[in-house]
């Protein structure tokens, strides 16, 4: 068994590197998961999870700086990424990725162009100093993208793929690497728009990656490389977590972190009423429900006896809440039998259904 780094005689910032440090140990590089479905590289993500939720908050500084190195969202030294990031349609994600590389600054302004439809995103872009923008996909701003940028990133509805894929086909050389972030679109439909040959990677990003707290999943297609697949994960290693899984997996993946956020928010709105409701002011409650998910989701990759790959499970951390005869498990029971705990497997259920369909 190691010993606790107090049980060493260190103080507490030496105690918390020395757990940092053994957690690390124990998610080394190349450690095989015994968890099904997951690939190899998953363990290297693994280990940047644990990382960064032990680092909470640390965010690779603000700023737009180009070239030389930047941190991940778990600390760790990253190389920026050279190559121009083109983007077509930049909206709710679309932007929070560019803010999210900006702030990691894995990227720059400079090296980053959009293709956009509406003048309000022109404006919202313009705003964060991004200079090349140009129109419609659909009406010469796919092929401006592509001139200008060797990496695109498609962040338009999954419904306006087919014409934006189009529009883009006739512009994509072998030397572009094309990474799709939309619900339900398949490797398959990417690569027989765009032509034979085409690199593809298809992404799940959420929107936390704005504040580098992302949840991303990504898988390969047929002519992406290893080298695609590692330019991807650094880039969206830069905004929070992310790991490579099949692409049967996908659906189930946008079920859960792609839909995610919106219903942790709705558990968040929901706790912050229960706290007004039990006679708290609305910015107080409001604030204590965030807080509380954000630490609750914090110590599930704390360090103890109990931990497998950085993790504890939380129905451990939940028994440690619940006293006997105490508030929380009348709580607990009161969420058991409304069937809470249901309607979460069913909500991420319906939403990789709902992204199953818009394949089409
Ligand atoms: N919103 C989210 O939390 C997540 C979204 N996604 C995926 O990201 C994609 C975008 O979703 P959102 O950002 O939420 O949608 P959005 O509607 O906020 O952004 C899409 C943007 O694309 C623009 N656009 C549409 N057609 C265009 C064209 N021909 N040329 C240039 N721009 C064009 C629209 O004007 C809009 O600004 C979707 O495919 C979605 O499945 C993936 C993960 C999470
Ligand atoms: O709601 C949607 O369809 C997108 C995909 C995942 C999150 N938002």
């Amino acid at each position: 068994m190691r010993l606790l780094a107090a049980e060493q005689g260190l103080g507490p910032a030496a105690a918390a590197a020395a757990v940092a440090v053994s957690r690390q140990a124990w998610l080394l590089p190349g450690r095989q998961l015994q968890w099904a479905g997951l690939t190899s590289s998953a363990s290297r993500s693994a280990a940047a999870a644990a990382a960064a939720a032990s680092q909470s908050g640390s965010t690779g500084g603000g700023g737009s700086g180009s070239g030389g190195s930047s941190s991940s969202s778990s600390g760790a030294k990253l190389k920026a990424v050279p190559e121009r990031i083109g983007f077509i349609g930049a909206g709710q994600m679309g932007e929070a990725l560019i803010r999210g590389f900006l702030k990691a600054r894995v990227s720059s302004p400079g090296k980053i162009c959009c293709s956009v439809r509406d003048f309000d995103r022109q404006d919202a872009l313009e705003r964060i100093g991004i200079g090349s923008i140009f129109g419609d996909a659909t009406e010469g701003g796919s092929e401006e993208v592509a001139r200008f940028a060797r990496i695109i990133f498609l962040c338009t509805k999954p419904q306006a793929m087919p014409e934006v894929l189009e529009a883009l086909a006739p512009h994509i050389t072998p030397d572009h690497l094309v990474v799709s972030i939309a619900a339900g679109i398949t490797l398959v439909t990417l690569e027989e728009a765009l032509g034979e040959g085409a690199r593809v990677v298809r992404v799940m990003p959420n929107t936390p990656s704005l504040v580098q707290s992302g949840a991303s999943a990504f898988c390969l297609g047929r002519h992406a490389t290893q080298q695609d697949g590692e330019l991807v994960e650094t880039l969206l290693s830069s905004v929070g977590f992310c790991i490579q899984v099949q692409e049967k997996q996908m659906d189930a993946v946008t079920g859960l972190s792609g839909s995610g956020p919106a219903f942790v928010y709705l558990m968040i709105e929901a706790l912050a009423d229960g706290g007004v409701a039990a006679g708290l002011p609305r910015d107080t409650a409001l604030a204590l429900a965030a807080k509380t998910v954000a630490g609750a989701a914090q110590m599930v990759f704390s360090d103890d006896e109990t931990s497998v790959l950085g993790m504890v499970h939380p129905g451990v951390l939940k028994d440690r809440v619940a006293s006997p005869a105490g508030t929380t498990i009348e709580g607990l029971a009161e969420l058991e039998s409304s069937g809470v705990r249901g309607a979460f497997i069913r909500a991420v259920k319906r939403a990789a259904a709902r992204s199953k369909e818009l394949a089409g």
